[in-house]
């Protein structure tokens, strides 16, 4: 049965010309970065939830209605002496708005491409996701895999070292979360940060993020992102 339909997240402000430049840089650690990261995946796999928990601190259960199109919030964080603000993109996961979020892919700066530990075909379609990021995202642009709903341990039908595996096979940064519990969710947003500054900028080698939490894997991609 396809699930019930909801509207998009209320845009807190719109998005601005200049947003297309991923690092304007206005003086040395007096940085204004803007960094477009896109959640994508399943419909049902999390994403919704786990961009709320991230920006609200808050899970709301409930039945699931699916995201209609396309909605973003902004979100500002520091990571070392860096501000960086994400534009955070959550896409619908039904198949039929697929073609309006590809449009989206290209000027993403990270992808966090999430399936649900309780659903097997989530899993089975994260090459699917793959290949259609490799095809429209460029390709410099962070991935991450999340397996998200960590929490329901009882559930769980796929392994985190299937996970890590499918992760190391494509060479993208891996980590379980949970939008209910909360875990891992701004760590997966501040390594994705984190990982774009390290390609704009130059900066001490091991940045203090300003959250409580353990790095699960250190991103595996470094180098030069190639922004302008
Ligand atoms: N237990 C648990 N439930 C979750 C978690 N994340 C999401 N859910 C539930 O899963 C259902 C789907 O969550 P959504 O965030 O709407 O999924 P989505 O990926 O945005 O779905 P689409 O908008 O259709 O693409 C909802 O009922 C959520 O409450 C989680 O980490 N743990």
């Amino acid at each position: 049965m396809e699930p019930e339909t909801r509207e998009e997240p209320e845009a807190r402000d719109e998005p601005e010309a200049g947003d297309e430049q991923s690092c304007t840089v206005y003086g040395l650690y007096d940085q204004d970065l803007t960094h477009k990261t896109i959640l994508v995946g399943d419909s049902g796999v999390g994403k919704t939830s786990l961009l709320v928990q991230f920006d609200q601190g808050k899970f709301i259960p409930g039945s699931f209605s699916a995201t209609v199109g396309i909605g973003f919030t902004n979100k500002v964080v520091t990571v070392g002496e860096v501000k960086v603000k994400l534009q955070i993109w959550d896409t619908a996961g039904q198949e039929r708005f697929r073609s309006v979020t590809h449009a989206y892919y290209r000027d993403a700066h990270a992808l966090l491409l999430l399936y649900d530990i309780t659903n097997k075909s989530s899993f089975d379609n994260i090459r699917a996701w793959l290949t259609e990021i490799h095809e429209y995202a460029q390709s410099d642009a962070v991935i991450m895999l999340l397996g998200n709903k960590a929490d329901m341990s009882s559930g769980r039908v796929i392994k985190r070292e299937d996970g890590e595996r499918l992760a190391r096979e494509y060479g993208v940064i891996f980590m379980e979360t949970s939008a209910k519990t909360g875990v891992n969710v701004d760590l997966a947003f501040m390594t994705a940060a984190k990982e774009l500054i390290g390609r704009c900028l130059e900066l001490p080698k091991e940045p203090k993020f300003q959250i409580n939490d353990i790095i699960e894997q250190k991103p595996q991609k470094s180098g030069c992102c190639g922004f302008t």
